[in-house]
């Protein structure tokens, strides 16, 4: 997680790294502080997340897990082309940080960012505010790491979650699969997978769905992960997998997927299965037309508009 200071509004330039593609990173940094303050401080429990959003609800994605874990990474890379390897300098995040992502009326989203030392089950610190207008919870465990502590923390996140509403989905990502050999990962998976659900069978709430993905910011998997977190939350997904299903049976296209260009996260597919490659090829090639745009694109588009 970056540290507090760097986490400030993409500036105006970085819009020629995209090719002059329109992608709205607001982050509220200041209003976040204030509230996590008051609430942890206790001494303004009045304000609440809802009182200082300028009124405007879109689905809330929370990245949460222990410290180090790799929240802040995950976000950078995904969302700010951050390169996988400068993440080794990124500083531990000691406050909690908004974002919001609007690049297209189906990518429209708020991702919060908990620092991993932070104690949000603090009598004073309203988490029914926040999981009530939560859409998916991801928790980042790193694989690499003991998970014990790990899992009793997703235990505990997860059971009072979903008390507050029962209508979050949940998301674990098994992080930092890069250093495991194949079978490795299938049996951190199998494990891991086995321990949670048995910790919520013997508290009685099996009806918990957790959803589990393997993931690095090292290759495509984390992209492919959080494509399918934000997918669940576009209500219009299954007429988009619909008309991609149109779209490939007239065309003789093999795979269609709908992509946010900036951050490469597919909105839809068809419904043929997904092919790691595939993706990654379509990936590779959205990265040359971002290159290629920056070069001839938009930049210069707008100095021949307004010269
Ligand atoms: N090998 C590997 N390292 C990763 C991966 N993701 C993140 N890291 C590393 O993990 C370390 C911690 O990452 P952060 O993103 O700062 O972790 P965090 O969960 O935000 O940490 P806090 O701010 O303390 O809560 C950094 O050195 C990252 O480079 C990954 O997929 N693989």
């Amino acid at each position: 997680m970056s540290g507090g200071s760097e986490r400030s509004p993409v500036p105006a330039e970085d819009d020629s790294d995209t090719g002059g593609l329109d992608y709205d990173y607001d982050d509220d940094e200041d209003e976040i502080e204030a509230f996590a303050e008051a609430q942890l401080g206790g001494e303004d429990g009045e304000l609440g997340f809802n009182d200082s959003l300028n009124g405007e609800v879109k689905p809330r994605i929370l990245l949460m897990g222990l410290r180090r874990s790799g929240k802040s990474s995950i976000q950078k890379v995904v969302f700010h082309k951050m390169s996988p390897n400068e993440t080794l300098f990124l500083e531990s995040t000691n406050k909690i940080c908004r974002e919001d992502v609007s690049s297209s009326s189906f990518v429209s989203f708020q991702i919060w960012d908990f620092p991993g030392q932070i104690d949000f089950f603090d009598p004073s610190f309203d988490y029914e505010m926040i999981f009530r207008g939560t859409g998916a919870l991801i928790f980042v465990i790193d694989s690499q790491d003991d998970y014990v502590e790990a899992l009793n923390r997703l235990h505990l996140t997860v059971t009072r979650a979903y008390q507050v509403n029962p209508d979050i989905s949940f998301e674990v990502f098994i992080h930092k699969v890069d250093g495991l050999s194949d079978d490795h990962k299938i049996e951190k998976q199998r494990d891991i997978h086995k321990r949670a659900n048995d910790d919520l069978a013997d508290a009685g709430l099996e009806k918990i769905h957790l959803s589990f993905y393997l993931t690095s910011i090292y290759d495509h998997s984390i992209f492919e992960a959080f494509s399918k977190v934000v997918q669940k939350l576009i209500p219009q997904l299954p007429t988009l997998e619909n008309l991609l299903n149109i779209f490939i049976s007239n065309s003789g296209i093999e795979k269609a997927f709908l992509f946010d260009v900036v951050s490469k996260i597919y909105i839809a597919t068809d419904s043929s299965p997904v092919d790691m490659q595939t993706y990654e090829l379509c990936c590779d090639m959205i990265d040359v037309v971002i290159d290629i745009s920056c070069i001839y694109g938009a930049f210069h588009c707008l100095d021949l508009i307004h010269p």
